[in-house]
């Protein structure tokens, strides 16, 4: 089952970055997932050259939903419903780490989740099928690596002195609010070097509907862990906000039609296809039908009959 949007890539956009202006709008979409409405609905945007992505603000335009409430599964479940096989997001995050400046982007490989319990992270919650989902390596690795060159030129020819970081740890906190200065500093002692709000449960969503997942972080602050300086506050964060969305805009120009020939070839995008079949329990009379008709939605191939 799948829209046939013709769409294989779909954009992720978090604080700040509300809309992709730089392409041709053409319509939006909005289905209806097995888990609800997308945070907003979806922009279906082109290239130049034609090429057509899907666009999801994570906080809706207007920036009107709390990270705790961000429809996670709804979103990664409409961008697969399109046909996406690949989700570029982009996420404003503290950094933990003096060389990562505000301004700075940098491509996480690793995953710290202090999230509480309180967001839906699973597509199989509620469902009388059970399945265990590798998540040693959160974030799709080949892609993260076809990426790291790409961006970084494009940070180069901005020539505003944003510098790119990679093989990074980004510890996903709770929120609303942010962390206390302790807290801060433990993250830093852990092997943190970023922090966000909403990278989980997205990640593993997008493992569990079997899509390769990138995180571009773009540094909005320094959090609250140095010494003799004040701690974050929302007004730091958006004094970066709008010039990481300019950039982050020229990131996707750039890297977009090429990443949609190699979603279509799947040159970089095979380690995740494939990965839920050693994750699922075996079929059993007892998993209801109703549960596997819901999970086809996301995973036709292992749970349409
Ligand atoms: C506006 S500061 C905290 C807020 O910003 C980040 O959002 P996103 O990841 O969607 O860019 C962070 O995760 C928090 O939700
Ligand atoms: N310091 C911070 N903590 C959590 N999420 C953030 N997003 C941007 N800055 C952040």
């Amino acid at each position: 089952m799948s829209a046939n949007e013709n769409v294989l890539v779909g954009v992720i956009g978090g604080s700040g970055l509300y809309h992709l202006d730089n392409l041709t709008f053409i319509k939006h979409v909005n289905p209806e997932t097995p888990w609800g409405f997308p945070s907003s609905p979806i922009s279906i945007c082109a290239l130049p050259s034609g090429t057509k992505v899907a666009f999801i603000a994570r906080h809706a335009a207007g920036h009107i939903i709390n990270p705790s409430q961000v429809p996670s599964r709804a979103n990664i479940a409409a961008l697969k419903f399109l046909g996406v096989r690949a989700i570029l997001a982009f996420s404003a995050v503290g950094s933990l780490r003096e060389e990562i400046a505000p301004g700075d982007f940098a491509l996480p490989t690793q995953i710290i989740d202090r999230t509480k319990g309180i967001r839906p992270s699973s597509f199989f919650e509620d469902t009388s099928v059970v399945a265990h989902t590798g998540f040693g390596d959160p974030f799709a690795n080949k892609f993260i690596n076809w990426l790291e060159t790409r961006v970084r030129k494009v940070l180069e020819e901005s020539g505003n002195g944003a510098k790119l970081h990679t093989d990074k740890c980004i510890v996903c906190m709770e929120g609303p609010q942010f962390s206390t200065r302790a807290e801060s500093k433990m993250y830093r002692l852990w092997g943190g070097d970023l922090i966000n709000m909403s990278v989980i449960p997205e990640a593993k969503l997008a493992r569990e509907a079997e899509l390769s997942y990138a995180l571009i972080a773009t540094a909005t602050d320094y959090d609250s862990w140095r010494e003799n300086e004040s701690s974050v506050t929302a007004a730091d964060v958006f004094k970066t906000l709008s010039t990481n969305a300019e950039l982050s805009r020229k990131v996707a120009f750039a890297v977009l039609d090429e990443l949609n020939e190699a979603a279509k070839e799947g040159d970089i995008l095979t380690e995740e296809v494939g990965c839920m079949k050693f994750a699922i329990m075996p079929r059993s009379v007892a998993q209801k039908d109703e549960d596997r008709k819901k999970l086809s939605y996301i995973l036709p191939t292992y749970f349409s009959d």
